[in-house]
């Protein structure tokens, strides 16, 4: 078997002439463009392209952008400072601040100080909650992008056996929410999916991952896995993004399971592009919360 690409570059551009076509209508009928205020602090070269991606994104679907590149020497007070003011802008609807953070700043102190309005990356408590309850007022860029690109490739979810390896606040945990909610009006990104979620910790991950109709990977270790933990035919995403030789990205995905999984994303090129995608998706949903 080789296994279908689940290509998320190509997706997520269909996604941003949809995106872009919502932004003109809010635009021909004398609304303020949605904007977003993106922060990045220090030289970190893997953050600074994500962030021009971010505005380049913005850029395209006709949304205002403006970046805060601040030193990596900030101090935390100066960066609440900045998010206090953001947070009153009426030009901004979403704000977001890239991670990670400098030591010096504490990333849950900066996580609150987002106002939960224009919190388009869905990190902030008030969100997190509101999410976990079933009504989420930003789905998580990343989790989300996991969703529409498997939906928008056919591959079923409800009532399927969906296994998440990795834990984290911003993919595992929000991805796992979305994967067992009922699908609702109030929450169309429910999957109404049986939902095991492993990690580092779990004994005999193979076992468990055999059992995935759909298999999402998140936890950053490339290649950890391999064609043998992939029952035949199964849809696998890969959300890592590890370095590999030569400067080249590599997945969390053992690039020989295409010969055991019936659908596959490619690292780059699968949910990279859809995690940006999302997050201007996003921003033009804070837009109409906020200016209506
Ligand atoms: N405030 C946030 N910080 C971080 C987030 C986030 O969602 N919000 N997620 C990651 C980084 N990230 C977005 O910020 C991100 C990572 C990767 C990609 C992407 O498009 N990857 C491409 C490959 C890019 C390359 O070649 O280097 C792909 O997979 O095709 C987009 C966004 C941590 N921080
Ligand atoms: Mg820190």
């Amino acid at each position: 078997m080789t296994a279908r690409v689940l290509d998320g570059k190509q997706l997520a551009q269909t996604m941003r002439v949809e995106i872009a076509a919502a932004v003109a209508a809010r635009t021909a009928a004398g609304k303020r463009p949605p904007g977003l205020a993106v922060v990045l602090i220090g030289d970190n070269k893997a953050s600074a392209a994500y962030v021009r991606n971010k505005q380049k994104g913005c850029a395209e679907v006709g949304m205002g952008s403006w970046l805060h590149h601040l030193p990596v020497h900030t101090s935390e007070s100066h960066l609440l400072a900045l998010l206090d003011t953001l947070n009153t802008d009426p030009a901004v609807h979403g704000i977001l601040v890239q991670l990670p953070l400098p030591p010096q700043i504490r990333e849950d102190a900066v996580i609150h100080a987002v106002g939960p309005r224009k919190d388009v990356d869905a990190f902030h408590p008030e969100n997190v909650g509101l999410l976990a309850a079933g009504f989420p007022r930003f789905v998580p860029c990343t989790p989300h992008g996991v969703v529409h690109l498997l939906r928008r490739n056919d591959v079923p979810l409800a009532g399927r056996e969906v296994v998440v390896v990795g834990r984290s606040n911003i993919v595992g945990k929000p991805l796992a929410l979305l994967m067992m909610q009922k699908a609702t009006t109030a929450n169309p990104a429910g999957c109404d999916a049986t939902v095991t979620v492993a990690h580092t910790r779990t004994p005999d991950l193979a076992a468990v991952c055999r059992r995935a109709d759909v298999l999402v990977a998140a936890v950053g270790r490339a290649g950890l896995i391999t064609p043998d933990m992939v029952k035949s035919g199964a849809a696998v995403v890969d959300v890592g993004t590890n370095p590999g030789a030569a400067g080249k990205l590599v997945g969390d995905v053992d690039p020989a399971v295409a010969g055991v999984a019936g659908a596959l994303s490619p690292v780059p090129g699968g949910v990279g592009p859809m995690t940006i995608t999302m997050l201007l998706a996003n921003t033009l949903r804070a837009a109409e919360l906020l200016d209506g």
